[in-house]
């Protein structure tokens, strides 16, 4: 099968992989850090081998410019490879976009003009997609974060503020990670535990109601009844909902108010401040779960609140969105905080008891990579482990678009 390059750009990082989307095969991977500032690394990972280089990189161009050089170096050459597409992570897809699309000018022009809406995201999208389609000259598809929650119903989407006002400018509920969060309830709907489940039950799969929990540096929950996302945490931008490893989420507005009136600080400096300085590195001095975990465990108290907030936030939300679901049958768990970190998934169940969900302590902790069940084997509903693997699932959307 031929191969697809994986191009994720983050806000200052440039994520890739090249995988086979038939197999899942990723033939190899790597990313760029700390694009744009004084010391830049790179990391490029083939066949269990890392290659890697601590170099100041200037721009996102600059990064691809650089990975493309590794491919060539440290294999596998890409253009032996001969690689049938890139898939681009967009994030923002706004309403124009519903579904994947092949890159063309207009594309591009288009996701520049959502800048606005993700001003940390869709500029590194933009110049990864322009630079990439300089290099490669195979078809390019831009695969949105957004667009799994296209069609959130009209409540779920709607801010309650001045209609006008928030048509005019575009000010709606999008919902983000979107990708995982499909990638993820799917594979929750094929797994042989919740087919035997509904089954059970005599129930259909479009009855199936799932809480998927998101959490890695950004964190965000979704309410799936069957195929379809009805509820999501994040909003206009992905800095609404849960907290994050450096993002607030959910907070009064009036703060934003206060702080440019009495604090004096410029719109600038709050965007700042609730983006990439609040969070769990805002509370604790450090935005990484292992870390917050260790200061927990060493008995430092900022770091308990923070993961004390943090626990209560996904509470919150889960329980509000069982309540939109009508009942819950699953609550699934996924990316690296949701893989990993066992603490935090009884951290999150403990106290849901009344909603019948409970983990199983051996079960929970369970080194396995698998997707699996945690909850206690005579119970319902399902508590779930299920890697994401948003990287796969562009790959898999991008051949279906260039070679269906
Ligand atoms: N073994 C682990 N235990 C606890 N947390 C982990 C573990 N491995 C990774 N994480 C956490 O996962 C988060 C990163 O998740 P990831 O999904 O890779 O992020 P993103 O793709 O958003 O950059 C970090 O907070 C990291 O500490
Ligand atoms: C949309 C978003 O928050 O993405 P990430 O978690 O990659 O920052
Ligand atoms: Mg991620």
């Amino acid at each position: 099968m031929p191969t697809v390059l994986v191009l994720n750009s983050g806000s200052s990082s440039l994520k890739y992989q090249l995988v086979d989307p038939g197999s899942g095969e990723v033939l190899a991977g790597g990313v760029v850090e700390r694009i744009g500032e004084g010391t830049g690394r790179v990391a490029h990972e083939v066949a269990g081998e890392e290659v890697s280089r601590e170099q100041p990189v200037a721009d996102h161009g600059a990064a691809l410019r650089l990975v493309l050089d590794l491919f060539e170096e440290a294999g596998p050459s890409l253009r032996e490879a001969g690689i049938a597409a890139v898939g681009h992570r967009v994030v923002h897809g706004g309403t124009s976009f519903t579904a994947p699309v092949v890159v063309d000018d207009d594309v591009v022009e288009a996701v520049r003009g959502l800048v606005p809406l993700a001003p940390l995201h869709n500029p590194a999208n933009v110049t990864g997609i322009e630079v990439a389609r300089e290099l490669l000259d195979v078809p390019h598809v831009a695969v949105f974060d957004t667009a799994f929650f296209t069609d959130l119903p009209p409540a779920a989407a709607t801010y309650a503020i001045d209609a006008g006002t928030a048509a005019e400018h575009g000010v709606r509920r999008y919902g983000f990670h979107g990708t995982s969060h499909q990638f993820v309830s799917s594979a929750v709907a094929e797994h042989p535990a919740v087919t035997a489940m509904l089954a059970a039950a005599g129930r259909e799969p479009g009855t199936l109601r799932q809480v998927v929990l998101h959490l890695g540096n950004g964190a965000s929950a979704s309410a799936v009844l069957g195929e379809r996302a009805v509820e999501t945490s994040m909003g206009l931008t992905p800095l609404e909902g849960l907290v994050m490893g450096t993002r607030s989420g959910d907070l009064d507005p009036g703060i934003i108010f206060h702080l440019v009136r009495s604090a004096h600080l410029s719109v600038d400096d709050v965007d700042t401040l609730l983006n990439k300085r609040s969070g769990l590195l805002g509370l604790s001095g450090v935005n990484d779960m292992r870390e917050l975990t260790r200061l927990v465990g060493d008995g430092d108290p900022d770091a308990r609140l923070a993961l004390d907030v943090y626990l209560h936030r996904l509470r919150k939300y889960v329980g509000a969105y069982a309540a939109v679901l009508g009942g819950i049958d699953v609550l699934a768990f996924t990316a690296g905080v949701g893989e990993n970190a066992a603490h935090v998934r009884a951290g999150v169940v403990e106290g849901l008891e009344f909603l019948g969900l409970a983990v199983d302590r051996e079960r929970n902790e369970a080194g396995s990579r698998a997707s699996r069940v945690i909850s206690p084997a005579a119970g319902t509903p399902l508590v779930m482990v299920v890697p994401t693997n948003e990287e796969l699932a562009i790959a898999r959307q991008t051949i279906a678009l260039v070679a269906p």
